[in-house]
């Protein structure tokens, strides 16, 4: 490509080129003509001395008078060194003595010098002339030796003209214009180009205007472009709805402040802020009032944060909240706790009346972890046993609870090889009528068989499963194990009892569920009335029409439904009236409590509304013959408990179900 050093340097060349020809030319031109000067000069001698001896000699002797006037002529011509004049072989006459013996040979020796020097117009410097002696005719031949020296120093001032006065002024002119350029033309670009590729040390102004105009719009243009990096970047590190820096500045302020700590050996605590129920608020209220409260709570936590201390939205309800500087505990926890109480005063959002809290995790540095990955994760931990402790509420965290968290990402891993190992087992605990003890069905309960840690009940692993979404092919293995099970037993023994199988809320909800159930049921061609699915008081809340319909559906396919743990969580009689439910299950905390006035009439409450409702009753938790009394009082028709019989594997339960059988068949 050419580049202006490039052109240049072709300039040069050009230059030089155009300079040498151009010298050549006049060179041969110069010295063309000042030969034929010089050679007319030689030749008028040569005639005037021919035309002397021609006319004036006419012996030997008169042509030696001559001499002085040869001599003169020789003297008077600096280009002449010397005038012979031969007679045949012989020189008979010389102005200069050295060559008055000179031979032909020796002159065609300087015919050959000046021939090679000063060009072939020197090769004849002799003319021929004849003189009577008597009447006898003397040829003579008169010779030039042209001055060499002489020569070179007129034909090199040929050389010299041109150098004063064509090449040194070209030569100069062009070093010049170099140097114009240079300054005015490649210097400014090579500023230009350096400004264009690290962006700093904008340039003075250029004297050349085209040159100025792009400086001007590559000025313009950084500026801009520095305005939208920075924009960027700033954008990049900071919560758009809030304005607070988001996760990717404060691990950045993060890190200093622990670079910083190091140095001084001063502990700081990080906390991890999460609302409580915010999806709630969400839901119920809409998004925009969901942001306006987020907005709000950034505003609250900002004022009482100390110009040291750092805020962070990590996004959704998440906020960060890194002190340090604080005398002591007991002021940190003040902190914490005025943050926990400004954010409760918080009592309506755009006219819409709210209710908020925050479950905060604590971790100090360096105490619970020396680096920002690992204080993010032990105050995530203390957040979430915050929340498990009812929420609203600060919690720090320990190593205690650190392993224990380590304990379940261990049970969790260990649950997906689980799984797939094939290590669980169903138990089956009968369902009996209070009536007549009659075992009328099965509720199945898994138990894990865990290859180093022995059987595992579930209330161990299942809010496990629930968290990490593995309840979904647990759930199905239950089901289609339940499924095998009780058809075995109707093949071998002729023993078609209806089982029970407990379906997490999250497993319900799930999108293939029904299609899954609908499959199972055809793969094994099973008759789904002999399936109940037992289900608790959250499939109820939880996004409950999607629920409603799942519901409905699989009823109508001529499954029952059971609700199970009933009065534990937040029941409401409503829920009964819209959800088709079969059974309604007490659960054993409100069995154990039938002794007590209370405890009886919310039992005796619940059977009544249940009957009114066309819905079943299983009591749950029975364990001594004083409350299966109590059921038989208040028309409880089935229960469930330790008294008949604990959870069973298959094969002892259908020991059991058939000495039941044979006991009845004797009675
Ligand atoms: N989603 C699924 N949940 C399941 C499954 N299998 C079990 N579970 C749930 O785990 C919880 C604990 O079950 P488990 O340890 O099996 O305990 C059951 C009974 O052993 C226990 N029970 C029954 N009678 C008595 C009694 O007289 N005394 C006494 N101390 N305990 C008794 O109650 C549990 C059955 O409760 P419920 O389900 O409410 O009827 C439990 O919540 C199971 O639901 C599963 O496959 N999927």
């Amino acid at each position: 490509m050419l580049t202006i050093h490039r052109f240049f340097a072709l300039l040069f060349f050009l230059i030089v080129g155009g300079l040498y020809t151009s010298f050549a030319a006049f060179y041969f031109h110069e010295q063309k003509a000042k030969s034929e000067i010089i050679a007319a000069d030689f030749q008028r001698t040569l005639n005037e001395i021919g035309y002397q001896i021609y006319s004036g000699v006419s012996s030997f002797a008169e042509l030696e008078e001559m001499r002085a006037g040869i001599q003169r002529k020789a003297a008077q011509n600096n280009l002449i060194d010397d005038i012979s004049i031969q007679y045949g072989n012989k020189t008979i006459l010389s102005t200069d003595p050295k060559m008055f013996n000179h031979s032909h040979q020796q002159l065609d020796e300087i015919d050959v010098l000046l021939e090679s020097e000063h060009l072939r117009v020197y090769r004849d410097i002799h003319a021929d002339v004849m003189f009577y002696d008597g009447v006898k005719p003397i040829n003579l031949r008169i010779i030039l030796s042209p001055n060499g020296d002489e020569l070179d120093r007129r034909f090199d001032e040929i050389i010299n003209s041109y150098i004063n006065y064509s090449l040194l002024p070209t030569l100069i002119i062009a070093v010049l214009l170099f140097l114009l350029i240079k300054k005015r033309l490649i210097a400014p670009l090579e500023k230009l180009r350096q400004f264009a590729y690290y962006h700093n040390h904008v340039p003075n102004q250029f004297k050349i205007r085209e040159l100025e105009s792009i400086r001007n719009s590559m000025q313009q243009t950084f500026k801009r472009l520095n305005e939208e990096a920075e924009a960027l970047y700033n954008s990049a590190r900071t919560d758009d709805l809030s304005g607070l820096p988001n996760r990717q500045q404060l691990t950045e302020r993060l890190n200093w402040l622990i670079s910083e700590s190091s140095r001084t050996q001063e502990e700081f605590a990080y906390l991890f802020i999460d609302l409580d129920n915010f999806k709630h608020i969400n839901d119920t209220l809409g998004h925009d009032t969901g942001d306006e409260l987020l907005i709000e709570i950034s505003r609250i936590m900002q004022a009482e944060l100390r110009g040291h201390d750092i805020i962070a939205r990590f996004g959704g309800d998440e906020f960060v909240m890194v002190l340090n500087k604080y005398r002591n505990h007991l002021e940190l926890n003040h902190i914490i706790e005025r943050v926990l109480r400004e954010l409760q005063e918080i009592d309506s959002i755009s006219n819409q009346t709210v209710s908020v809290s925050a479950s905060i995790g604590v971790a100090f540095y360096p105490k619970d972890g020396k680096n920002a990955q690992t204080l993010m994760k032990h105050a995530d931990i203390a957040m979430y046993q915050a929340k498990e402790r009812g929420k609203n509420q600060v919690h720090y965290f320990t190593e205690e609870l650190n392993q224990k968290i380590l304990q379940h990402v261990t049970l969790e891993q260990d649950l997906r090889s689980g799984i797939k190992n094939k290590e669980f087992e169903l138990y089956y605990q009968p369902k009996v009528k209070v009536e007549t003890g009659e075992i009328s069905g099965c509720e199945c309960l898994i138990r894990w068989h865990h290859p180093t840690r022995g059987l595992i009940p579930p209330n161990q692993f299942i809010p496990l499963a629930e968290n990490s979404g593995l309840i979904v092919q647990l759930g199905e293995w239950v089901l289609e194990e339940a499924i095998q099970q009780q058809l075995f037993w109707k093949k071998m023994y002729g023993i078609d009892l209806p089982i029970s199988v407990n379906v997490s809320a999250h497993q319900f909800a799930h999108e293939n569920f029904y299609t899954r159930l609908q499959q199972i049921f055809k793969d094994f061609e099973f008759e789904p009335n002999k399936l109940d699915i037992e289900v608790t008081e959250s499939v109820l809340l939880d996004d409950s029409n999607h629920n409603l319909s799942i519901l409905k559906m699989i009823r109508s396919l001529g499954v029952t439904t059971s609700l199970d743990d009933f009065g534990t969580g937040y029941s409401s009689l409503a829920y009964l009236k819209r959800f088709p439910i079969n059974v309604l299950k007490i659960d054993k905390s409100f069995m154990d409590d039938y002794l007590s006035r209370t405890g009886s009439v919310f039992i005796q409450t619940i059977i009544t509304m249940a009957h009114n409702l066309n819905i079943e009753i299983v009591a749950e938790g029975i364990e001594q013959q004083d409350q299966l009394n109590y059921l038989k009082s208040v028309d409880c028709e089935f229960y469930q408990g330790y008294f008949c019989s604990k959870p069973l594997p298959a094969k002892n339960f259908i020991e059991l179900v058939q000495d039941s059988l044979n006991k009845q068949a004797k009675t």
